[in-house]
């Protein structure tokens, strides 16, 4: 049995307007073993949003538990939340979010400076093997407005990776870019999965399910469906099937 990454148990997360009371989460159950590729969606006021705020300790539910790596997020303060951010879990946003005039390699090198026993050799030698992995390494020292929205967003892949996270995090990670560009990305998606690391993709979009283990939809603050895909697309075999490009 793989271990559970994430265990999830009657979560519930209300929000106060004036006197109405908002369920935007009405106590959901599920967990995340290691190794999978798991697409959350749903239609807009689902609870995508709100699920996405908790698994990455950015918020805290009203009640249920949370637990990540077999830590119990209930009670912790901010600072520890924010430890448990940057060592559990690497972000992946729709934006990039990356630092403009800085290089490929320094924006990679960005979450290992808050912890103080990486020493700087082994800074940039874990960088350049993260973007080793996200065949970027010939850019390194490229700045994000030297590269295009694909490679902006492996800059962003290598910089999730960099400090080993339990589970990588995407906010419609594809949100930005073209078919071509996205299939990319998410056959990159696909081969670091293959390679172990366990994925949770938060999108609105239901072609990216087809490329993954796992769909948890949600709907009005619950779970609708939780399936295992029978039939998982290869994102390399829908970008081979695209017209080709005129050069
Ligand atoms: N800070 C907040 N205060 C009040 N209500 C909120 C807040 N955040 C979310 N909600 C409500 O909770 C429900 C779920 O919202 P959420 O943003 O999680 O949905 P979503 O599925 O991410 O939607 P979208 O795809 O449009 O971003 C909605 O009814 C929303 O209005």
């Amino acid at each position: 049995m793989k271990k559970a990454i994430i265990k999830i148990e009657n979560l519930k997360r209300e929000f106060t307007m004036g006197t109405e009371t908002v369920h935007a989460l009405k106590g959901i159950s599920f967990d995340i073993k290691e190794g999978e590729f798991v697409t959350i969606m749903g239609s807009s006021g689902s609870g995508k949003s709100t699920m996405l705020n908790i698994l990455g300790c950015l918020d805290q539910p009203t009640s249920g538990n949370y637990e990540i790596d077999s830590v119990k997020v209930k009670n912790l303060t901010r600072n520890e939340l924010a430890t448990i951010r940057n060592e559990k879990i690497g972000f992946i946003f729709q934006s990039y979010n990356l630092l403009a005039r800085t290089s490929a390699i320094e924006n990679v090198e960005l979450p290992l400076l808050y912890n103080s026993k990486v020493s700087t050799d082994e800074r940039r030698a874990r960088a350049i093997k993260a973007l080793e992995m996200v065949g970027l390494a010939e850019r390194m020292h490229h700045t994000p407005s030297q590269l295009s929205g694909g490679q902006q967003q492996r800059v962003a892949i290598a910089r999730s990776l960099v400090n080993n996270p339990v589970m990588i995090l995407a906010d419609e990670a594809t949100g930005n870019l073209d078919t071509r560009t996205s299939y990319e990305i998410m056959s990159l998606f696909q081969e670091l999965n293959k390679q172990g690391i366990t994925i949770t993709f938060v999108t609105h979009e239901p072609d990216i399910a087809m490329f993954s283990n796992r769909t948890i939809v949600l709907k009005d603050g619950n779970i609708m469906k939780d399936y295992t895909n029978e039939n998982i697309q290869s994102a390399a075999n829908e970008l081979a099937k695209l017209p080709k490009q005129d050069d």
